[in-house]
């Protein structure tokens, strides 16, 4: 759905990258086209000397396979580059519809700079459309979820737990009515929470694929 959308986002962000830049490689369809065109650019010696920060395994080898250097290394990474599932007018995003909240986290927390691409239809005014993922860890489970549930929410285990992310945890798709962004904090605490999908004051632009053109959205590191 929205593939030309979600290309046109990705090419407008791919205009920000140069030689010899250290980025964070987010996960997903829409980061796909980002990474199918970085490593023309790259395969083409257009630019040269990008190290890439990769969130999940199939990025890793995708970016590989692209002559893409990898690093497991935070430090100094300029601009990272991923898709969301939902996003509200003031940058705040759902993310983990591809099970890879925890690393793209960590790496969204650690770069200067995070740069969403998105198409339009993942907008929201108030973030209710798409299920919050939560990443759990697999010891006692039914009780994290039970728990999780007491803010409000039902929750499902990802593909009855067959789904396992790259950490090896369980992922719970919970759906509230609305996701209030200091639901953040709230379900971190309960034990056995590894991380949770909301993703609040990282974000500094959201390129959004509107029909053939992209719209850029501004914000501030908080
Ligand atoms: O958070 C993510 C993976 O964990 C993705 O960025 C999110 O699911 C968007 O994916 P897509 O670009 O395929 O719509």
């Amino acid at each position: 759905m929205y593939e030309n959308e979600k290309r046109i986002s990705a090419m407008e962000a791919l205009k920000h990258v140069h030689s010899n830049m250290k980025l964070g490689l987010g996960t997903g369809s829409t980061t796909k086209y980002f990474l199918d065109g970085l490593g023309e650019l790259v395969k083409s010696g257009k630019i040269t000397d990008i190290t890439g920060v990769p969130t999940s395994l199939r990025t890793a080898d995708l970016a590989k396979s692209y002559g893409i250097k990898i690093e497991n290394n935070l430090e100094g990474i300029e601009i990272d580059f991923d898709g969301a599932d939902e996003f509200d007018g003031s940058g705040n995003l759902i993310k983990g519809g591809g099970g890879a909240l925890v690393r793209e986290k960590i790496v969204a927390y650690n770069s200067k700079e995070v740069y969403i691409m998105a198409d339009h239809s993942k907008f929201s005014e108030k973030l209710h459309s798409f299920p919050l993922p939560v990443e759990v860890l697999p010891f006692m489970e039914d009780v994290t979820k039970k728990n999780i549930e007491k803010t409000g929410c039902k929750a499902t285990f990802r593909d009855g737990k067959k789904f396992k992310s790259d950490n090896g945890n369980y992922i719970l798709d919970c759906r509230f009515d609305f996701t209030d962004v200091v639901l953040e904090t709230e379900i971190k605490m309960i034990p056995g929470v590894v991380e949770v999908g909301i993703f609040s004051g990282i974000t500094t632009k959201v390129f959004i694929g509107e029909n053939e053109k992209c719209r850029v959205m501004d914000f501030q590191k908080s």
